[in-house]
């Protein structure tokens, strides 16, 4: 029996949005919480509030979804101790796993077997200081680097950091994603083509489908 335990927001099957997996049924599981502040962020309703769950709890009640894809997210999911316990626990059972976090936190106990979404924060979204650079060395080609593009200053400076840390040899894809309602995602895919990038545009796919609402 584990002591850890865990507050979470929600927890809801939905269709993978975002990352390389988008498209595929997946089991979300949000945890409360987070010490960033990103101007756009589409999940304050988890900075507080939630409810708490033991780990052993927290694990019966995912199994009762009978997932294959799991996406842990939050909030900042690694601002909670527990959550390195939690993806542990996930990878063993066999789960297929993904991780959506800020890199502000260090991703160093984060098991292997875990697909890292690393968000680098653009100066657009007000938290480019809490970046922890240096969790990019703890990525492989299993992981993603993914930016969220809230103007043009910050599509420049994308792809300024995309050719000074070779991202495009570190990783297993680079995300350029239109702050919602912020870029015109057009806009964005025709910077995307005039400069050749080797990067994957992409959008907030569940938000095409049901809107900007929680549980989807
Ligand atoms: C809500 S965050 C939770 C995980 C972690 N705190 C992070 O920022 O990566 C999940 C992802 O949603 C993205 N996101 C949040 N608000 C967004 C918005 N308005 N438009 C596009 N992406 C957004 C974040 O940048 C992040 O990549
Ligand atoms: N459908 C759906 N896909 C997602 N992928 C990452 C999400 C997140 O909030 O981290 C998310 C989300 O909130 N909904
Ligand atoms: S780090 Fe993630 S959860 Fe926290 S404010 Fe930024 S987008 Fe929202
Ligand atoms: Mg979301």
């Amino acid at each position: 029996m584990s002591s850890t335990t865990l507050r979470i927001t929600e927890i809801f099957y939905s269709l993978q949005g975002e990352s390389l997996t988008v498209g595929l049924p997946t089991l979300f599981v949000r945890l409360t919480g987070c010490p960033l502040r990103c101007q756009y962020c589409d999940s304050e309703y988890a900075f507080h509030g939630g409810e708490r769950f033991s780990l052993e709890e927290l694990l019966s009640k995912i199994e009762s979804y009978k997932p294959q894809n799991i996406c842990v997210t939050g909030g900042e999911p690694l601002a909670q101790v527990g959550c390195i316990e939690l993806l542990d626990c996930l990878v063993t059972r066999k789960y297929s796993v993904s991780l959506e976090t800020s890199g502000a936190i260090s991703v160093e106990k984060v098991p292997t077997a875990v697909t890292k979404v690393m968000d680098l924060k653009t100066p657009g979204s007000g938290e480019v200081g809490r970046n922890l650079w240096m969790n990019l060395a703890r990525l492989t080609r299993n992981d993603q680097v993914k930016f969220v593009i809230c103007n043009r200053e910050d599509y420049e400076w994308a792809k300024f950091k995309l050719d000074e840390l070779e991202l495009v040899d570190k990783v297993g894809a680079v995300l350029f994603s239109p702050s919602f309602g912020q870029v015109e995602p057009r806009d964005l895919a025709e910077w995307i083509i005039q400069d050749n990038l080797p990067v994957r545009f992409q959008m907030q796919l569940h938000k095409y489908l049901w809107g900007d609402v929680p549980g989807h």
